[in-house]
């Protein structure tokens, strides 16, 4: 489970066996036709799969160059792109004979997208999410308790995701015999990175056909924001062998370049290699190592570890990583607003300011996909904010 340097299993002994459990289920189950038909069955009449590639014509002539077109992941059942890994890893629960869930959440979409799949398979579920986070994505919260879910407020630290992981992996040391921690993102212990990348890659294995029955061709550019990576990873990898289709990875630029005020792990040199949580990754971490607060206007940016996949690519120049600052993520998810009649997630509104700052210097007959991760509902309260404030 290496990606280059990055990557590996960090974990405490006693989670070894469950780790190994969930690796022989994932081997299995992805080379099992009667899983593979489940797995699309409910991605289809569950999550409501395939989401359409949108065309963005208003945006185009806006900006007078590429050709804009949306993966709408929004479209998923939940909103957001949360929905496909939580089918794919609930499906496994039931394969392991388990009756239990953990999971983390910071903007609330992976913590819903869990107490809905939960719902529908009869298994038990327990949220950790950080206090400030409860506050801030609290629509998500409310259906998490209705649904069923245990929500558990986590008070340590930030109280934002970091602290919310740390307190799932808690749980899930002490409970792993009847539990899963369904974690949320491409990170974590191997096989968390692969598995939940592999479920993710059903966005860019849509994108390949529909970008060649829409417009004869694969996209030029790819552009996705990175928050642990999982939206990024699923976008990104089945084109991973297309040299000629570019990759972009957008990160949370949030207020500015000093330590806190952001969550940029890749881009400007500002994370360094670490082990934590489980794996080797980027970290934001301060010169003994310790690892640092961070800042996002978009709660499922706000991370101080990336994919190890993600990291890697990175390094070795497959994808170019960018950052978008809060002020201009707020005018890209307001234009997007006015232009297409399209409500995004602030987090994917990251991956719109990235393709933003682009599209009027790429060719007219070039075309770039940016995959719209998630809906704006839960972020009502926070984009009134903003632009009041402006
Ligand atoms: C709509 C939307 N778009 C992008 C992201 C970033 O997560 P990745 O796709 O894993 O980089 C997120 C991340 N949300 C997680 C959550 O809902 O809990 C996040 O906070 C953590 C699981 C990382 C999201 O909700």
């Amino acid at each position: 489970g290496f990606y280059g340097q990055y990557g590996g299993s960090y974990i405490p002994e006693i989670l070894y066996s469950s780790q190994q459990q969930i690796l022989h289920a994932f081997e299995e189950a992805k080379n099992d036709p009667a899983f593979l038909t489940e797995l699309n069955k409910q991605w289809q009449q569950f999550s409501g799969r395939p989401t359409p590639l949108t065309f963005c014509e208003n945006l185009t002539n806006h900006f007078g160059g590429a050709q804009i077109y949306l993966k709408r992941e929004d479209l998923n059942h939940s909103g957001a792109h949360k929905m496909n890994n939580v089918i794919g890893q609930g499906l496994l629960v039931k394969r392991m004979g388990k009756k239990r869930v953990i999971a983390e959440t910071g903007a609330g979409q992976h913590g819903i997208a869990t107490a809905l799949v939960a719902a529908r398979l009869g298994l038990e579920c327990t949220i950790y999410m950080g206090a400030k986070d409860i506050e801030r994505q609290y629509p998500n919260v409310f259906w998490m308790k209705q649904l069923g879910a245990t929500v558990v407020p986590v008070t340590t630290g930030a109280q934002t995701l970091r602290d919310a992981l740390d307190e799932a992996l808690r749980d899930w040391s002490s409970s792993h015999e009847d539990s899963h921690y369904l974690i949320g993102t491409s990170c974590g212990c191997a096989p968390f990175p692969e598995m939940v990348a592999f479920f993710q890659s059903v966005i860019g294995e849509e994108v390949r056909e529909q970008s060649v029955a829409q417009f004869g061709q694969f996209p030029d550019r790819l552009y996705a924001c990175v928050g642990g990576g999982s939206n990024a990873c699923g976008l990104f990898l089945p084109f991973l062998d297309e040299k000629n289709v570019e990759m972009v990875g957008v990160e949370a630029g949030g207020k500015g370049l000093e330590l806190g005020e952001h969550s940029i792990r890749l881009s400007h040199n500002l994370g360094q290699p670490g082990i934590a949580q489980g794996f080797s990754t980027m970290f934001l971490q301060d010169q003994a190592g310790q690892l640092q607060e961070t800042h996002s206007i978009a709660a499922g940016l706000d991370y101080v570890g990336v994919s190890p996949i993600i990291a890697h690519l990175a390094e070795i120049g497959r994808i170019k990583m960018t950052y978008a600052m809060d002020d201009e993520v707020i005018n890209a998810c307001t234009l997007l607003l006015k232009k297409e009649g399209i409500i995004p997630a602030l987090e994917s509104s990251h991956a719109l300011a990235g393709a933003f700052k682009d599209a009027p210097n790429l060719p007219k007959e070039s075309r770039i996909v940016i995959n719209l991760s998630g809906r704006g509902d839960k972020d009502i309260f926070n984009v009134a904010k903003a632009v009041q404030d402006e």
